[in-house]
């Protein structure tokens, strides 16, 4: 089909989606409904303008012997500005914690604590992980197959779509529509916008891999390629729902009961597996060896970790309903199932640690390698933790504590958090073309920060965990429970606010970050770029 057939085809299709968001903003039923559809229409109709203007122009001619970078630089300021929003949130939820009082009335039903949990879980996950994954795969992609990202346009589709699944997500938590799953929250029609997106972003990725010049398809693909597929069948599955009314954001979940809550861990706990580990370990796989200039310590290593790690993560899901109406049977599944994986998560870490052999010395003077190496550390550590979580005995404590909190954050600011920040300083005098970075010192202030802030953060919730937890297990001599749930909460402040502080050391780093990654555009010294496809790189 040329352009000009093509530009009449997005027109009609435009002009429809337009007046149906118009008509479905009118007949709304509830308010995130409608601000949804008025988001969808100015979208739409924007577009159709856009497009209008551009009907009789001629295709700008591409240059196909470059890479398709410019998609990826908005990616790493998206990810850096979804970053820094989410860390905020999430040290406004840890103050409401410590200080109820900031639950403020006037906002009560918009930004109070129960409102801006998911937002905090959302924006860190999907919009900083979610960016930082999306830019990272299309870098990898393209550099190690020797070819431009595939289908032209679409890489920008799947861009800005997903920061509108973004903001659509965000403000319907706000607003209050949410399908109450975890992780899972928006509702059906975002749902099926997600999905759209992310077959269009499959097949970007897949595209480019098809159309390789490097016969070998390197790790990190495959990491990257298991995370996207897992997570469009996790994404798919977990939302099966009806809709009340194609007018209103309500929907029925078709599974309910017991079965409801084993698919939705299979998709929490998978969304760990995929999006938080495989995805990251694609990026570790690229970034770690480059910044060491080593190649990769073991590739036998890694094709076996992987192959154990997608076969063994599917299975353990049910780790996170011990002790309910699931069947013992199935609970002692996903218990072995977590500490099997144990091993091939420390198989992933060791590769990326060895990757380092000769090349130690480095971290005297890399701030870069350092944080790659911490998040690495603090993987290995979130992994250990995480088997031992999910035996039966240990979990009767550590369930509905905050341990389970020190545990999420000791993966996701330590591991997912220092990686990407490590990526994003590889990556932007590349993309920028600088010689260097702005400044490194400010590198080792933002891993110092963000360290101890960690540090601080996981620690203090080992320390409540476990202390609520005894405290919950207390009895008397007659068997009486000795503290109520009340003497919990207020025992567990002092470390609410050194969970608080740690949240905004975290957060001050990642501000420096930004300052340091802007004046690299701004003011590093130019280099004459390599922007032309050259065999894996
Ligand atoms: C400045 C940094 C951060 C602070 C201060 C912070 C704070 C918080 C707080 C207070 C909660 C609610 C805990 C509760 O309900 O008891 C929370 C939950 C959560 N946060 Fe963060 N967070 C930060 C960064 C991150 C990052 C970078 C990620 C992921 C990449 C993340 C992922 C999560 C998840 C998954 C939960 C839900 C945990 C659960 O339900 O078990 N957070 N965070
Ligand atoms: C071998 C690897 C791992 C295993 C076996 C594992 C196991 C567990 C277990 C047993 C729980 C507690 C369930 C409960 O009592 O409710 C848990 C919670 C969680 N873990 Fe892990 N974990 C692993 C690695 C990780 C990593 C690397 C991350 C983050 C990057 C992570 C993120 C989370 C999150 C977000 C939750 C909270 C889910 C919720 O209740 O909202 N886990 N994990
Ligand atoms: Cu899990």
């Amino acid at each position: 089909m040329n352009t000009g057939t093509l530009n009449y085809l997005k027109l009609v299709v435009l002009a429809l989606a337009t007046l149906f968001a118009m008509i479905a903003a009118s007949y709304a039923r509830d308010i995130a409904y409608q601000v949804h559809m008025v988001i969808f229409m100015i979208v739409a109709a924007g577009l159709f303008l856009t497009t209008l203007r551009a009907t009789d122009e001629r295709a700008k001619p591409v240059a196909t012997n470059e890479y398709f970078d410019s998609v990826i630089r908005a990616g790493v300021i998206a990810t850096a500005f979804w970053g820094v929003v989410g860390f905020l949130v999430g040290v406004v939820i840890a103050f409401q914690l410590a200080f109820p009082d900031l639950n403020f009335r006037w906002a009560e039903g918009y930004a109070n604590f129960g409102r801006l949990r998911p937002l905090h879980t959302s924006a860190v996950i999907f919009a900083f992980g979610g960016n930082a994954l999306i830019a990272t795969s299309f870098f990898v992609v393209q550099r190690t197959s020797a070819a431009r990202l595939w289908g032209g346009n679409l890489a920008w589709f799947v861009f800005w779509g997903y920061q509108l699944f973004i903001v659509l997500a965000a403000t319907g938590y706000v607003l209050g529509g949410t399908q109450s799953k975890e992780y899972a929250e928006p509702e059906w029609y975002v749902d099926i916008w997600l999905t759209i997106v992310w077959l269009a972003y499959l097949a970007v990725f897949l595209g480019t891999i098809v159309r390789r010049k490097e016969p070998h398809i390197y790790v990190a693909n495959w990491f990257y390629l298991a995370f996207i597929v897992t997570v469009a069948m996790l994404h798919v599955v977990n939302n099966i729902s009806i809709p009340v009314s194609i007018w209103g954001s309500k929907s029925v979940q078709v599974f309910s009961g017991v079965q409801d809550a084993m698919v939705q861990w299979w998709y929490g706990h998978n969304a760990v597996g995929f999006f938080l580990t495989a995805g990251f370990l694609g990026m570790m796989y690229y970034f770690v060896p480059k910044q060491a200039e080593r190649p990769v310590f073991s590739y036998k290593l890694s094709i076996i970790h992987f192959w154990a790690l997608i076969f063994l993560y599917i299975w353990a899901g049910p780790h996170h309903l011990h002790y309910t109406a699931l069947p013992d049977w199935a609970a002692t599944l996903g218990m072995v199932f977590s500490i099997v994986l144990w091993m091939p998560s420390w198989g992933g870490m060791i590769n990326g640690l060895m990757t380092l052999q000769g090349a130690w010395d480095k971290l005297r003077t890399d701030p870069v390698l350092r944080m790659m190496v911490t998040s690495l550390a603090f993987y290995g550590m979130s992994t250990f933790e995480g088997p031992m979580m999910s035996i039966r005995a240990v979990n009767s404590l550590s369930h509905y504590t905050d341990w389970t909190i020190g545990h999420v954050h000791s993966g996701a600011l330590g591991w997912n958090g220092l990686i990407t920040f490590g990526a994003l300083y590889y990556l932007v005098p590349v993309l920028w073309k600088r010689e260097r970075l702005y400044s490194l010192s400010l590198v080792s202030w933002h891993f110092w920060l963000a360290t101890i802030g960690i540090v601080l953060y996981a620690a203090s919730m080992w320390v409540t965990g476990i202390m609520e937890g005894l405290m919950w297990r207390e009895v008397d001599a007659n068997g009486f429970l000795v503290n109520s749930f009340a003497d919990t909460v207020s025992a567990k402040f002092p470390m609410y606010v050194v969970r608080g502080l740690g949240g905004v050391m975290f957060l001050s780093g990642a501000v420096i970050m930004c300052y340091n990654l802007w004046m690299t555009v701004r003011a590093a010294p130019a280099k004459a770029g390599l922007g032309t496809v050259v065999p894996a790189e």
